[in-house]
């Protein structure tokens, strides 16, 4: 897992580490781990330090402190170093150990996004954890900046540390430097893609509390994915139930059933009409046909909201408390849910269960999520190039392979989550409900990565995958 951790809990862990050490010390370390980073990023895109050109944008907060003392330290290694000071004022410590080392400084101007722009290096320290809204409107012009290599100090300014939410322009990063923690800005999405390369630099915060959210990493995923074990049979491994399809989509209740079915489960027992029935038994000759006990189900892939008889099937498997995976057509007109709920809308969906507008929900995910978490008491898994979960955990999945934007790829998420779900050894436990949504998305997102190595994928190719990602996580052999 990468932590994350609010502004609020790194402010307070920070005060804490200063109060024990001599003023100024954090600002250094910070320093010195950007001033590494971007020497490394100089030698490999400009084949050097020393005489190269570096711009850095200096705020009038702790984040231009930082961005002024590692220039510093690359002009002490020979980089022609100039500094735009983006606020009247500026750390002035910082600004003089600049100056002493042979940085030049000056207030941004107008057009100064040219000077940017044939640079070999933009530091940028216009705002850190401390910054609001977008970028302010005289430094818009930065986000179409093209050309240098873009370093961003603790996070790209623009965006919000505790929600990654974009609410205007942002000067994107190619790598992002943070400090002792990562931030929830550099793990949600959209903000994630916009800082690039993501480096945590350790400043010795200790004691950090509980993390407001976490990266799945593949071998979390390992770690905790179910495997049979001697004593199992087909039942104890878990029976996921799939309510999915109907006369009009088939195509849905295939590619379920085929998720499941690869990702592991003991059984699977799919629920609907004659029609796609015979044409699961075709493509899975193991699945039984028709309800029964089940630990888990994926109820509404492929679900129309005019098939009496599959909505009826939805509540009734909803009414059995069983952990279940509420997709698509199952979507609409909720029950009382609980966490073992796990609601996999994407952004258009969720904007429809909130009445909202999907652009809304794309430009900050995590709010959006969080609040029909609230609403249901649901778990709430957010499909997207960044997957988000929100439950008793705040959970992300990295970007999955963009091949993945393809008709019926959310089918296949829904029945290797049933899987997950259905595996699990406390159903009831919320933090291993959140785990288990999350850890599907990294496996779907793995899955589409080696579907898609040989060119474009076919749904299909992501759930015939899945057993190839999940031997290849790291750490699976291990177990
Ligand atoms: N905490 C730690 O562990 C450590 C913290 N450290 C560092 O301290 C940083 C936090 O410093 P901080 O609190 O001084 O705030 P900071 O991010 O510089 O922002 C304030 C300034 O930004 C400006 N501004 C705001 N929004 C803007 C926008 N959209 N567009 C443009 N400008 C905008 C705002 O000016 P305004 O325009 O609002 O007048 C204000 O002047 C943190 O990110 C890290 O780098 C490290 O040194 C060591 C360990
Ligand atoms: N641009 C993208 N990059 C990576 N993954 C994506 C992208 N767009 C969608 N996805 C993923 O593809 C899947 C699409 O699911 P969904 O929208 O339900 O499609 P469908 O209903 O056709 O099955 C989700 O898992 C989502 O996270
Ligand atoms: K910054």
């Amino acid at each position: 897992m990468i932590a994350a951790h609010t502004v609020e809990d790194v402010r307070r862990t920070e005060a804490a580490a200063m109060a024990a050490l001599p003023p100024g010390t954090l600002m250094q370390r910070a320093a010195a781990a950007l001033a590494v980073a971007c020497a490394d990023v100089l030698r490999e895109s400009a084949g050097g330090v020393n005489g190269r050109s570096v711009v850095v944008l200096a705020g009038a907060g702790d984040n231009g402190g930082d961005a002024l003392l590692a220039a510093a330290r690359l002009a002490r290694r020979g980089a022609a170093v100039t500094a735009l000071l983006t606020a009247d004022r500026v750390h002035d410590d910082a600004l003089a150990d600049a100056h002493r080392a042979g940085v030049r400084s000056r207030p941004w101007r107008a057009g100064d996004e040219d000077v940017c722009a044939a640079a070999d290096l933009l530091l940028d320290g216009i705002a850190g954890i401390g910054g609001r809204g977008g970028l302010r409107p005289a430094f818009e012009g930065l986000s179409a900046v093209d050309g240098p290599a873009v370093v961003a100090v603790d996070l790209p300014s623009g965006l919000d540390a505790d929600t990654g939410a974009v609410t205007g322009e942002v000067l994107a990063a190619d790598l992002t430097v943070t400090f002792g923690t990562a931030k929830p800005v550099h793990l949600l999405g959209p903000a994630a893609a916009l800082c690039g390369r993501l480096l945590v630099a350790d400043i010795g915060l200790t004691d950090l509390p509980a993390a407001a959210v976490e990266r799945v990493e593949p071998a979390d995923v390992a770690a905790r994915w179910r495997r049979p074990r001697p004593s199992d049979d087909k039942y104890s491994r878990g029976v996921v139930g799939v309510v999915a399809g109907g006369p009009d989509y088939t195509g849905a209740a295939v590619l379920a059933v085929q998720a499941a079915v690869r990702a592991g489960a003991g059984m699977v027992r799919y629920v609907g009409p004659a029609h796609p029935s015979e044409l699961v038994r075709h493509a899975r000759p193991e699945v039984v046909a028709g309800p029964g006990r089940v630990q888990a189900w994926v109820l509404g892939p492929g679900v129309s909201p005019d098939d009496p008889e599959q909505r009826a099937h939805v509540r009734e498997a909803l009414r059995g408390g069983e952990p279940a995976v509420v997709d698509a057509g199952a979507l609409a007109d909720l029950p009382a849910l609980g966490p073992q709920h796990v609601l996999t809308p994407h952004a258009g969906e969720l904007a429809r269960l909130l009445g909202a507008d999907r652009s809304a929900v794309e430009a900050d995910p995590l709010t959006h999520a969080r609040r029909v978490h609230e609403e249901t008491g649901a778990t709430v898994l957010l499909k997207g190039t960044v997957t988000t979960v929100v439950g008793a955990r705040v959970l992300t999945a990295a970007a999955a392979p963009a091949w993945l934007a393809t008709a019926g790829a959310g089918d296949v998420l829904a029945g290797i989550l049933g899987t997950a779900l259905a595996g699990l050894r406390d159903p009831h436990d919320p933090e291993a409900v959140a785990c288990a949504a999350a850890d599907a998305a990294v496996l779907h997102g793995r899955a589409a990565a080696l579907a898609s190595a040989t060119g474009p994928l076919a749904a299909l190719d992501v759930a015939e995958a899945v057993p190839a990602a999940l031997t290849s996580l790291p750490g699976w052999d291990a177990l």
